[in-house]
């Protein structure tokens, strides 16, 4: 950095060394210093104070600042140093005004042997002292102006401010690097946000009301009921049939309460049996029973701060209903193998397609459970019972399979007439299904109403269009052999094609097929009822 001829006088007698020579080890050690505080914080703002602090201790420049050029065009202060410790006042320099303003004008080094002397000083900082000479650099990042560092040394020059400045130079090259950083990693994280705010808003989309459509008078006013229960943490029990929509309104009471933002975690009570629903629920420690390999968190630590969907509630033995009852009052649990109590804060959200005030009077049901659930009763009426909804549901179902198979569908008037006739057991589930099958079998998107069928809810592959085919009568089940090797995990079967399949390769042996959906007898006796299934007698 420093080539001169060495006069006499820039030896220094004392040690009788180059003076410039002894300046630059003094300059190399601080740039090590500098460098090393600049990659230690991540707080852009503390490590700008800490490098001011370094450049005084390390390498005899005082009095400091950093400003940083706002969206504006301004210069703002980011970090002041001075030996007095003051805090950094709220100063912009404006292109022109003082020597700061001077270099946001025409961004270059500025050198000033004594700064009282220059016209430009305005003082407004008041940290520096007008004998002393002053250092101001820009700081870049590419060609782009972003910055200023000034310093002042501590003593009055001594012939060696070119080399000072150089090196305040390097200085403002690595906070510019670092600047360039902090910035990239700003961007990152306000293009995070904005991608986070977004799939939230997309969430709300698909998930809240606007996903269920319905304009009857019994619709509305479940809309209406749910709207207002979401903005509180009470317990609502959700009553439909299947396929009514039960989930679809736990879902959008939740995305539209203040826990939107947290866990929606979901079980279906029936699906499990009971040793392995309640260490799903709640969780279960290491070595609990075979194959508990690691400790493991269950639903409702998975749902804390939000709400956690307990569908088919009305499927729980009555000695899990009294595990339940202390975690709906205590909001505690232990985990299985475990000792610890948990505590938890969710939000309890159920849903069934059981009378349980029936099962209540049976003794099937816990009367203090039932209680405990049913503080916002929300009761779904069956399709059948909102005819009018139908022309809406469908078109609203026929553009999201549309969008799946990525062209229009439409949808003839008698075929809505006779989705109108139809008695739909399974309801808006039923409906789905019975228009994707139509939307497979239209060459054109166009769908009339030899599409619309309604295979035997036997399951099965539905039959070709056949236009002479007259609907079912309603309601009532129709029977018809599925495939004995159906996939009974097939997510494209509905429920009772499930339940058929099962109790088809079970032989219609009722506990036989149980065992095969992870069911107890009861619950598959339950399921046979109210999907209306035939059962065959051999
Ligand atoms: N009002 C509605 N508008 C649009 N789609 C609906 C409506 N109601 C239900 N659906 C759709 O119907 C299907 C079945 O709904 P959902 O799973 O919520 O019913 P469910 O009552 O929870 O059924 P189950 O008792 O069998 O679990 C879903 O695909 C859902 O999106």
């Amino acid at each position: 950095m420093l080539e001169h001829a060495h006069r006499p006088k820039d030896i220094n007698p004392s040690t009788g060394y180059c003076r410039s020579h002894e300046l630059n080890q003094l300059l190399i050690a601080a740039l090590y210093a500098v460098s090393r505080a600049l990659s230690r914080s991540l707080d852009f703002g503390e490590t700008l104070n800490e490098v001011l602090r370094v450049l005084h201790e390390e390498a005899d420049l005082g009095r400091g600042l950093i400003a940083v050029v706002d969206p504006a065009g301004d210069l703002v202060l980011h970090a002041v140093h001075s030996p007095d410790g003051e805090p950094t006042p709220e100063i912009r320099y404006r292109a022109g005004e003082g020597v700061l303003g001077a270099l946001l004008e025409s961004p270059r080094t500025f050198r000033i042997a004594q700064l009282g002397a220059d016209p430009r000083f305005l003082n407004r900082l008041a940290i520096y002292r007008a004998e002393l000479p002053f250092i101001a650099v820009p700081i870049r990042i590419g060609t782009d102006l972003k910055g200023v560092l000034a310093v002042q040394p501590i003593a009055p020059d001594d012939g060696l401010l070119d080399e000072r400045a150089q090196f305040v130079e390097m200085v403002a090259n690595l906070v510019g690097q670092n600047l360039r950083l902090a910035t990239d990693v700003e961007q990152e994280k306000s293009s995070l946000v904005e991608e986070r705010d977004s799939l939230r808003r997309q969430v709300r989309r698909e998930h809240g009301f606007d996903s269920m459509v319905g304009h009857s008078a019994e619709m509305r006013r479940i809309f209406e009921q749910a709207r207002m229960v979401a903005k509180w943490n009470t317990t609502v029990l959700i009553r439909g049939e299947t396929g009514t929509g039960k989930e679809l309104i736990a879902n959008a009471i939740h995305f539209n309460s203040p826990r939107a933002r947290n866990p929606f975690v979901r079980l279906n009570c029936a699906a499990l049996p009971e040793n392995l629903l309640e260490s799903e629920l709640f969780g279960h420690e290491r070595g609990a029973f075979t194959g508990a390999t690691d400790t493991r968190k269950g639903r409702f630590e998975q749902a804390h701060g939000g709400t956690l969907f307990l569908d088919e509630i009305g499927e729980i033995s009555p000695a899990f209903q009294a595990k339940m009852l202390r975690v709906l009052q205590e909001g505690e649990f232990e985990r299985v193998g475990g000792s610890r109590t948990i505590k938890v804060d969710v939000r309890i959200i159920a849903a069934t397609h059981r009378d349980l005030e029936a099962a209540v009077d049976l003794g099937d049901f816990r009367e203090d459970l039932f209680y405990r659930l049913n503080v916002m009763p929300l009761f779904l009426p069956p399709l059948r019972e909102r005819i009018m909804d139908i022309p809406d549901i469908a078109r609203y179902l026929l553009a999201k399979i549309g969008a799946e198979q990525q062209r229009k569908l439409t949808l003839s008037d008698m075929a809505t007439r006779r989705l109108a006739s139809h008695s739909w057991p399974g309801n808006v589930r039923e409906l789905e299904n019975c228009l994707e099958r139509a939307a497979v079998l239209s060459a054109d998107g166009q769908i009339d109403v030899d599409l619309i069928q309604f295979p035997n809810a036997r399951g099965g592959a539905p039959r070709p269009p056949a236009p002479s085919s007259a609907p079912p009568a309603p309601g009532r089940p129709t029977p018809a052999a599925p495939p004995p090797d159906l996939d009974l995990d097939d997510p494209g079967l509905s429920e009772r094609e499930r339940v058929i399949a099962a109790l088809e390769q079970a032989g219609w042996v009722q506990a036989k097929a149980a065992r095969l959906l992870g069911m107890t007898p009861r619950q598959i006796a339950y399921r046979i009822q109210t999907l209306n299934i035939e059962v065959k007698q051999f």
